[in-house]
């Protein structure tokens, strides 16, 4: 189908290195002006490269801050090829009239995958005992050694990967409770703890998988460290900014904890070329990743095509269909007539404004779809019109009190 705005024209921008499979989707569909960078970029030179780029592609690294989003005069959307959306200012996104999407489940089976590799590990004393023999030690014992069967997995944030988690913990015999802040149908036999308390004072392993938000920002500290039983284990590959990092390396100085597994951290370096600093570095009983939990090919793979087919779907049809920001419509093609777009703050009386201009002018409106959020106001309008009554509809609706963004897609 012809655009109105040649895809060609249109600048994709890729940072830190996200999957050629998205490169692949985007050429397939003709769009063939793609920036691709393999890090994350420091603030000023993203700026610099945001400021002409229509389409924006992150994962984990990037801050899409409300003051960078400024900067991105022509964005049309925003990818996000990984599940954690809080790197991006959401609602800023949404005022500038651009939708952000993300992968909500491509990784999810890989980040349940180490946690459960990690539980193994971590109960087996396996990263003190790796690390001695890589020092020329040799400590062949059972003490402090167990397996995982009958052990309690104590899960905090029972969502996706959560669940997932749970259910292969359990195919290997572990006893599973979770806590959340929603409640929470149990998969298999787990079951919710009476509290957070009660899952810190039970748990022989506790896993997070909380999003990052304000909620949980720093919610696990001292006093649910303490909670924890003496000898037990902590894994968090959710985000860094869940732990206090140094009252989780005191509490591991100290022994109360057995050891951790930590993937995700309050700061994390830009590229594999910058260092990497923690108070955790130098801890046998610790094993550290650096936040690859959703890092497998077959993951990142997935990814890409399922996060640049969104934006291309924007694009090319205007569907917002699993958008985190932005009202959610699902279109179908109506290639016989021209589609509009019309965003808008969400204030009375847009649409009726809307209407009036498309009976003043006698355009035969062939289908029409609105969404709302508590921001955003998302009209998308196929009429019978030809192209120059498209281009002057679309002036007239950018001349609409509270417009965001007007398009003609095609
Ligand atoms: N290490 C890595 O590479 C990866 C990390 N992640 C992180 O994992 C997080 C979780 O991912 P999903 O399971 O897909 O998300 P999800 O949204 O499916 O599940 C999150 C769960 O946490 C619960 N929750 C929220 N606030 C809570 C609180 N204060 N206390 C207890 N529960 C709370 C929610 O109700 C929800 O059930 C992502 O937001 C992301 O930050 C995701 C993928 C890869
Ligand atoms: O999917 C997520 O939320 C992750 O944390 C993975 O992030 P990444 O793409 O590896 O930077």
């Amino acid at each position: 189908m012809k655009t109105s705005f040649p895809r060609q024209d249109i600048k994709v921008l890729l940072l830190e290195g996200v999957s050629r499979t998205a490169v692949e989707v985007f050429e397939r569909a003709g769009y063939s002006q793609i920036e691709y960078h393999a890090k994350s970029l420091p603030e000023d030179e993203l700026k610099a490269r945001v400021a002409d780029a229509h389409i924006i592609g992150i994962r984990s690294r990037t801050h899409l801050t409300a003051e960078v989003l400024e900067h991105a005069k022509r964005l049309i959307a925003v990818g996000c090829y990984c599940i954690g959306t809080n790197q991006v200012e959401l609602t800023a996104a949404a005022r500038l009239g651009v939708p952000v999407f993300n992968a909500p489940y491509s990784n999810t089976r890989s980040v349940a995958e180490l946690v459960i590799a990690e539980a193994i590990m971590l109960l087996r004393g396996i990263p003190q005992k790796n690390a001695l023999c890589h020092r020329g030690g040799w400590t062949k014992s059972a003490s402090g050694s167990f397996e995982v069967r009958d052990k309690v997995l104590g899960i905090i944030g029972y969502g996706h990967i959560g669940t997932q988690v749970g259910v292969l913990a359990e195919s290997l015999g572990m006893r599973v409770i979770f806590h959340d802040i929603e409640t929470k149908l149990s998969l298999g036999n787990a079951r919710a703890a009476g509290n957070l308390d009660d899952l810190l004072e039970r748990a022989d392993v506790v896993t997070l998988h909380v999003p990052e938000t304000p909620a949980t920002k720093l919610m696990f500290g001292k006093n649910e460290l303490d909670r924890m039983r003496k000898g037990s284990l902590l894994i968090n590959a959710s985000r860094g900014t869940v732990v206090d990092i140094d009252a989780l390396a005191d509490a591991l100085r100290k022994e109360h904890l057995g050891g951790a597994a930590i993937d995700v951290f309050p700061v994390e370096p830009k590229g594999n070329d910058d260092p990497f600093v923690s108070p955790l570095i130098g801890m046998d009983n610790v094993i550290l990743t650096p936040h690859i939990g959703g890092s497998t090919l077959e993951a990142q793979d997935n990814i890409g095509i399922e996060v640049a087919s969104k934006l291309v779907r924007y694009s090319d049809n205007g569907s917002t269909l699993s958008a985190v920001n932005f009202p959610e419509v699902a279109l179908p093609e109506h290639p016989r007539s021209r589609r509009l777009l019309h965003i808008h703050r969400n204030v009375p009386g847009v649409l009726s404004r809307i209407n009036e201009l498309f009976s003043a002018g006698n355009i035969n409106i062939d289908a029409q779809f609105l969404q709302t959020n508590a921001d955003v106001g998302y009209v998308v309008i196929d009429v019978s019109a030809d192209e120059q009554q498209a281009a002057s509809l679309k002036d007239k609706l950018a001349a609409i009190p509270g417009t965001l963004r007007t398009r003609v897609l095609y």
